[in-house]
């Protein structure tokens, strides 16, 4: 041997020492991984003999067939095994790991859509269709599908596909659950891609928020649809959910757009409004107020009323008969026993029966009901000499008539306007009271008030024996449009006539001055007109023993 040779030799002695010791190395390290070297060793193994035999199911079988539950390709990689394949193997080793809580993925889209199927049948979308308990409970159709759906679970080994059976089977869920996997997805895409840690944080975070999204949506659908997702199917759901996100945009589409305002048109011949129904006047009438208002220009209607300057006289006669709104400690300092009914119509201190003590005679007679009337022809011969009430409906006619005669309930009176219907004769002594329906705000029918209204025209026009007609006009409102049209048509045929303000006892006694001082003014030039204006409250009694004072010279001095 050269010595080349010899160098040679030495050298490749010396590499593959090297070698070797390398090799022992790597051994002794695999050997510290335990189960690993001899999976390893099985691996090797188990090439060589597919490499022998030629075929990879061989290879497959005889890992299985050494009691390991781990499928393992040929290949040497870990295996999916999917429902389809190796069915009846999936089966056996299915029934052993029941009620697992992994799923292939392939397993797993069935599952799903043998579920909604389920439920669709079963309507109840919070059940888990994994419960063992409800297995039992459902019906034969069921435990086959529940059967189906077992046979799909296998059990693998990769965290990969993991997904929970609990988010798939409930239908509420399947949403979140959807989401859930997209994000899954998102961020395994982002860590196969190889993204920095900064990209992936941020990735994490985003993923976060957007499953915060999810979970408040989610909530908030759930809260609106709780009692409606019980029986509709998850497709309904969704649909839902779709609409109501496109009613949403649409309103806020429509917020972005300014708002129209609605136009009320007001029908002037609508009567269902009191305050309107006043405003119903003919042409003639409303010229003239147009007129006056036009002098008044820039003053209002209330304004006006209180720059009325009531006469000492008037105030005088207020005060005294304790007119307008009072106190009852008041009335009870000036003696008046406020127990009584209308305590300010009599002396102080009633003993003896309140019709006796009325100063007037004719007003101590029994006020006593003899003829109605609907209509002109229906009227009683002419005979007693008539004082008739007019007024608005609810002005308070009837009531009038009940306190003057302190004959409570002769004469029917309610609140509710338009109870007197008909034309209602009262006998009291020598003279005949007269209670007419009243006009203007009824609860009735337009045709029948216009029928009042004219028979009221007819009375007060026609007939012969009637010697006074009390307009009562209500303090608190004053003189309406057709009060003004009545006034005319008695002016028209001289008939005499009075006005009697009735409810004082609801305004304040300056304000019952100044609504007599106004009618007084607008009125002085009416020729039928009787003086004065008359105060009166059926209520309180005040102002009723002055008006039964002018009422009865009546009786006394009428010819017939
Ligand atoms: N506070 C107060 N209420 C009164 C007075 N007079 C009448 N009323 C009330 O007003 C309402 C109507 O009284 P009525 O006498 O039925 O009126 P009317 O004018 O006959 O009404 P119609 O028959 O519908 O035309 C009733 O609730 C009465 O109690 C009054 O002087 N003071
Ligand atoms: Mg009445």
């Amino acid at each position: 041997m050269s010595a080349e040779e010899s160098l040679r030799y030495k050298i490749n002695k010396k590499f593959k020492l090297d070698v070797g010791k390398l090799k022992n190395s790597k051994e002794r390290n695999k050997s510290y991984k335990g189960e690993n070297v001899a999976h390893k060793n099985l691996k090797s193994r188990e090439k060589g003999r597919k490499d022998h035999h030629g075929g990879r199911e061989e290879g497959d079988r005889e890992v299985y067939g050494k009691g390991r539950f781990q499928l393992v390709n040929s290949d040497g990689k870990r295996k999916r095994i999917y429902a389809d394949q190796y069915g009846d193997q999936g089966t056996t080793n299915n029934r052993k790991v029941k009620n697992t809580k992994s799923l292939s993925r392939k397993g797993q889209s069935q599952v799903s859509d043998d579920s909604i199927k389920r439920k669709s049948r079963t309507a109840d979308p919070l059940r888990s269709i994994w419960a063992p308990n409800k297995l039992k409970a459902a019906t034969s159709e069921t435990k086959r599908s529940y059967r189906k759906v077992e046979d799909t679970t296998v059990q693998v080994s990769s965290g990969k596909w993991y997904t929970k059976v609990n988010e798939v089977g409930t239908f509420d869920g399947d949403r979140n659950c959807l989401l859930k996997k997209q994000t899954k997805s998102k961020f395994e895409s982002g860590k196969r891609s190889a993204k920095t840690k900064e990209e992936y944080k941020l990735e994490s975070g985003r993923n976060a928020l957007l499953k915060k999204q999810n979970k408040s949506n989610y909530d908030s659908s759930k809260h609106l649809d709780h009692s409606q997702s019980k029986s509709a199917t998850p497709s309904v759901s969704n649909k839902k959910s779709a609409q109501r996100q496109k009613s949403l945009a649409d309103s806020e589409t429509m917020d972005d757009q300014p708002h129209k305002r609605k136009r009320i048109r007001l029908d002037p011949y609508d009567t269902s409004n009191k305050r309107l129904d006043d405003g119903i006047i003919s042409d003639e009438s409303t010229k003239e107020r147009k007129k006056e208002l036009e002098k008044d220009a820039g003053m209002s209607m209330s304004a006006q009323f209180r720059a009325i300057q009531p006469s000492p006289s008037i105030l005088s006669f207020v005060e005294d008969n304790f007119l307008g709104r009072r106190r009852l400690i008041e009335l009870k300092r000036a003696g008046y026993n406020t127990d009584l009914s209308a305590p300010l119509d009599n002396i102080p201190f009633s003993t003896s029966s309140e019709r006796e003590r009325i100063e007037e005679n004719i007003f101590r007679n029994k006020l006593t009901f003899f003829a109605a009337a609907k209509v002109s022809s229906s009227f009683p011969p002419p005979g007693l000499p008539e004082i008739a009430f007019a007024g608005r409906s609810n002005v308070g006619k009837s009531s009038l008539l009940n306190s003057l005669t302190r004959q409570w309930g002769v004469a029917r009176t309610s609140d509710k306007p338009g109870l007197t219907q008909t034309i209602n004769f009262f006998e009291l002594g020598n003279i005949c009271l007269v209670d007419l329906p009243g006009y203007g705000f009824a609860y009735a029918k337009e045709e029948v008030k216009d029928s009042w209204e004219e028979l009221v025209k007819e009375y007060v026009s026609m007939r012969v024996n009637l010697k006074r007609v009390c307009l009562l006009i209500d303090t608190k409102w004053g003189m309406k449009p057709r009060d003004r049209e009545l006034i005319d048509l008695m002016e028209r045929y001289q008939t005499k006539y009075q006005i009697v303000m009735t409810k004082t006892d609801l305004v304040f006694p300056i304000d019952v001055a100044r609504r007599t001082m106004q009618i007084e003014e607008s009125l002085k030039a009416n020729k039928s007109l009787v003086q004065p204006v008359m105060m009166v409250s059926s209520k309180s009694g005040a102002g009723i023993r002055s008006l039964r004072t002018v009422l009865s010279k009546i009786g006394r001095f009428a010819k017939l």
